[in-house]
């Protein structure tokens, strides 16, 4: 990063964020306090591993913000008028993200010492920076959301993975006995699916998959959990139903796959697949495992059968 010399502007201050309806008066007393720097396309300008002092305000360029390792996609993009190290200019620590110039960049920086002058000399000030940090806090609130998503959804098929069945166990299993109501499972394996792998190839195996999951989900209710099991495996999560009537629903949603002969996918038509699903319904002493275990033990007996039926 290189220092350059700035023709001091006060107009252009009025531009940044942070002085959004800051008097030009007021300004112009702050302007001896900053320094304007250039980056280049690439430069890193701030990192977690190096403790921070200055505040950044982005004049032209480009900047992107990247959270944990730069090799993940970046969290935001600061446009001329934003500003960078807000946090660790205020509470002198390291930064809590990478910010990295995408494209040759000018910022004018201001040193912490400052930053007593700067909210004695305006509360106007204040007030932008209090609303940059709340902007900040909630994107970061937004961030932790999407994770906890992600961290539920099995990238494949969209389904829900274990982590989310354990929790919505817990949830429905405590639901379902306070309110005197049944829940059923269903476990799903799709019938010969190495063979289908290697006929196909893998990922037409994986479009299967896909197809798979997508015409359960539409025939599931909201409430109702479609899990990615295992990899060819699925549970389905039942509340409020008794085995009788999720013997039904299974037996619908085996007979929905039986009638797929084939299908469209990005690698051209391909071949269905059936399903053989193993049922039990929910004892007021059961565990996940426990429940699981017996599920997987019908399941068996599907497969024993013949496959492309229920048994439980
Ligand atoms: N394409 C693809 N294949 C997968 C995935 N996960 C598991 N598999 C394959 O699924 C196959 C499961 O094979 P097996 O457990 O032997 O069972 P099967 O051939 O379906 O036989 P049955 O279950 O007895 O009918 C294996 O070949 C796995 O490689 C995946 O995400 N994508």
């Amino acid at each position: 990063m290189k220092t350059m010399h700035w023709q001091e502007d006060p107009q252009q201050l009025r531009h940044l964020r942070l002085f959004n309806k800051v008097t030009v008066g007021i300004l112009s007393q702050l302007l001896k306090e900053f320094r304007a720097c250039e980056l280049d396309n690439g430069e890193v300008l701030l990192s977690p591993f190096n403790r921070n002092q200055y505040l950044y305000l982005l004049l032209s360029g480009e900047l992107k913000v990247y959270l944990g390792s730069l090799d993940n996609q970046p969290v935001t993009t600061l446009e001329p008028g934003d500003c960078a190290g807000e946090i660790s200019f205020i509470d002198n620590d390291y930064p809590s993200a990478y910010v990295v110039a995408t494209q040759p960049s000018t910022t004018l920086r201001l040193h912490r010492e400052a930053l007593v002058t700067l909210f004695n000399q305006s509360p106007q000030v204040v007030q932008n920076l209090l609303e940059l940090l709340c902007e900040r806090v909630r994107q970061g609130n937004r961030i932790i959301l999407d994770s906890e998503q992600n961290a539920n959804v099995d990238t494949l098929t969209g389904s829900f993975n274990r982590r989310w069945l354990e929790h919505v166990f817990e949830r429905e299993n405590t639901r379902c006995a306070f309110n005197g109501q049944p829940m059923s499972l269903l476990m799903l394996d799709v019938d010969h699916f190495k063979p289908y792998n290697d006929q196909h190839g893998h990922l037409a195996g994986d479009y299967a998959l896909c197809m798979v999951a997508h015409t359960l989900r539409t025939q599931l209710r909201p409430k109702d959990s479609l899990v990615r099991f295992g990899g060819e495996e699925f549970v389905i999560l039942l509340p409020e139903i008794a085995d009788d009537e999720a013997r039904t629903i299974g037996e619908r949603l085996r007979h929905s796959l039986e009638q797929i002969t084939n299908f469209y996918s990005p690698v051209g038509v391909l071949p269905g697949v059936t399903v053989s699903i193993g049922l039990t319904q929910n004892h007021p002493k059961d565990s996940l495992q426990s429940l699981i275990a017996r599920a997987d033990r019908a399941l068996y007996q599907a497969k024993q059968k013949g496959r492309n039926c229920l048994c439980g």
